[in-house]
C-alpha cells in the first residue's frame, strides 16, 4: 500500500486562558491511499485536532511539533487558476523534491507553531468552519502543492448548519466549490453541482439548486455540505463527526452514502467517530486516541475481536452494554 499522508511525532497543544492543553502526544501514522481509516476515542482525545492538523486548518494559536508529509498526484492543482491560488508566504517548512510520478509536499514543523497564515479562498474557509474560520493557519506548509481544502481535501463537519452560508442558495454553494478549484465555468459548475446534488439523492436536484439551506432537514443538510466537499474531486474525505447529530435512521443513511461516493470516487476517507461500532461498519483500519495519544491501531476485526489496550475494551464493552445485538456487520467491515 502506499500512503497518501504520513504523521510523524505530531504533538500539538493549545493556550487557553494561559494555560497550555496539549490535545496531542507524539501521534505517528500513516493513511494509505484509498483506505477507510477511522479515529475514534472520547470527547476531548484530540480526534478534530489530529484531522484539522492534517488538513492545515489548526488555529494559529495552536503549537505544533511533528511532521507531516503528503504524498498528492503531480498533477494536483493543475486546473486551479492562479487567481485562486493561496497567498502562502516563504516559510521554515521544507517542500520535498518531487518523485517519479508523485509529489511530495512535506511539512516539517518548528517548535512554537511557526506557520504562516494562508489566506481563505473566499467563500470556502470563511463558511466550511467548525470552530471559527478567522483563527485557521495552514499549518502544512508549502507552495502550491500544498494540499487544499476544497481541491484536495473535502472536510465535512459535525454541523452542517454551520458550514453552509445560509443566504446562499444551495446550488451557488456547490458550484462555486467546482468552479474555483476546477476552473469551470459557471454554467459547468451549475451541471457539476446538479449532478452532485442528484448522486448524494437529494430530490428534486434542480429545484434543490436554488433551495437555501433553512428549507432542508438535518440529513438533507448534510448531504448538501458532502456534495460541497467533493465537488472538486478531492483525495481525501474527512468527515469528523458528521453524523453524530443525526438520528439513528439517518445517521445510517448518511454512513452508506458516504461509503458509496468513497468507492465510486476512489477517495481515501478518514472518518472520525466516538462510536467505535459505527466506526466498524465503515472503516478497514481503526485508530484509537485517548487523552492526545495513540492507544492502539490496526485492522477493523483485530481491533473489534482482539483489542489490545484496555481502553478499546472498555469502549467496546461500553457499546456491548447498550446493546446486546451484535456489535459489528461484519459484512461493513470486510467489504
Ligand atoms: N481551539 C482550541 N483552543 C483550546 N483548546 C482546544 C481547542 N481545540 C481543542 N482544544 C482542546 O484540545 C483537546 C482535544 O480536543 P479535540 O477537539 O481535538 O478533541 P475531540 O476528540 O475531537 O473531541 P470531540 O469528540 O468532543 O469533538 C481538548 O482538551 C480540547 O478542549
Ligand atoms: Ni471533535
Amino acid at each position: 500500500m502506499t500512503a497518501l499522508l504520513s504523521i510523524r511525532d505530531l504533538s500539538v497543544r493549545y493556550r487557553q486562558d494561559g494555560v497550555d492543553v496539549t490535545a496531542l502526544k507524539g501521534i505517528s501514522l500513516d493513511v494509505e491511499a484509498s483506505e477507510r481509516l477511522a479515529i475514534i476515542g472520547e470527547s476531548g482525545s484530540g480526534k478534530s485536532t489530529l484531522a484539522l492538523a492534517a488538513a492545515g486548518l489548526l488555529a494559529g494559536s495552536a503549537k505544533i511539533d511533528g511532521r507531516i508529509d503528503w504524498f498528492l498526484p503531480a498533477n494536483a492543482g493543475a486546473k486551479a487558476p492562479p487567481s485562486v491560488l493561496p497567498d502562502i508566504s516563504p516559510s521554515r517548512g521544507e517542500i520535498g523534491s518531487s518523485v517519479a510520478d508523485a509529489l511530495l509536499a512535506t511539512s516539517k514543523i518548528g517548535e512554537g507553531g511557526d506557520h504562516k497564515p494562508i489566506s481563505p479562498q473566499e467563500g470556502e474557509m470563511s463558511r466550511r468552519t467548525e470552530r471559527g474560520a478567522t483563527e485557521r493557519r495552514l499549518s502544512v506548509i508549502g507552495e502550491i502543492q500544498a494540499p487544499l481544502l476544497g481541491r484536495d481535501i473535502g472536510f465535512v463537519f459535525q454541523d452542517p448548519s454551520s458550514s453552509l452560508d445560509p443566504v446562499m442558495p444551495i446550488g451557488e454553494q456547490i458550484a462555486e466549490v467546482a468552479r474555483t478549484h476546477l476552473g469551470l465555468t459557471w454554467p459547468e459548475a451549475y451541471a457539476k453541482a446538479k449532478t452532485l446534488l442528484d448522486r448524494v439523492h437529494l430530490p428534486d436536484p434542480e429545484a434543490t439548486l436554488g433551495a437555501y439551506p433553512h428549507q432542508l432537514s438535518g440529513g438533507q443538510k448534510q448531504r448538501v455540505a458532502i456534495a460541497a466537499a467533493i465537488a472538486a474531486g478531492p483525495k481525501l474525505l474527512i468527515a469528523d463527526e458528521a453524523t453524530s447529530a443525526l438520528d439513528t435512521i439517518v445517521q445510517a443513511e448518511i454512513v452508506s452514502l458516504i461509503r458509496r461516493l468513497v468507492a465510486e470516487d476512489g477517495m481515501t476517507l478518514v472518518f472520525i467517530s466516538h462510536d467505535i461500532a459505527l466506526a466498524a461498519t465503515l472503516a478497514s483500519r481503526i485508530a484509537v486516541l485517548r487523552h492526545g495519544e495513540l492507544v492502539e491501531f490496526g485492522k477493523t476485526h483485530q481491533i473489534i475481536d482482539a483489542p489490545r489496550h484496555a481502553y478499546t475494551r472498555t469502549l467496546l464493552d461500553a457499546h456491548l452494554g447498550l446493546d446486546a445485538e451484535p456489535l459489528l456487520d461484519r459484512q461493513g467491515a470486510s467489504a
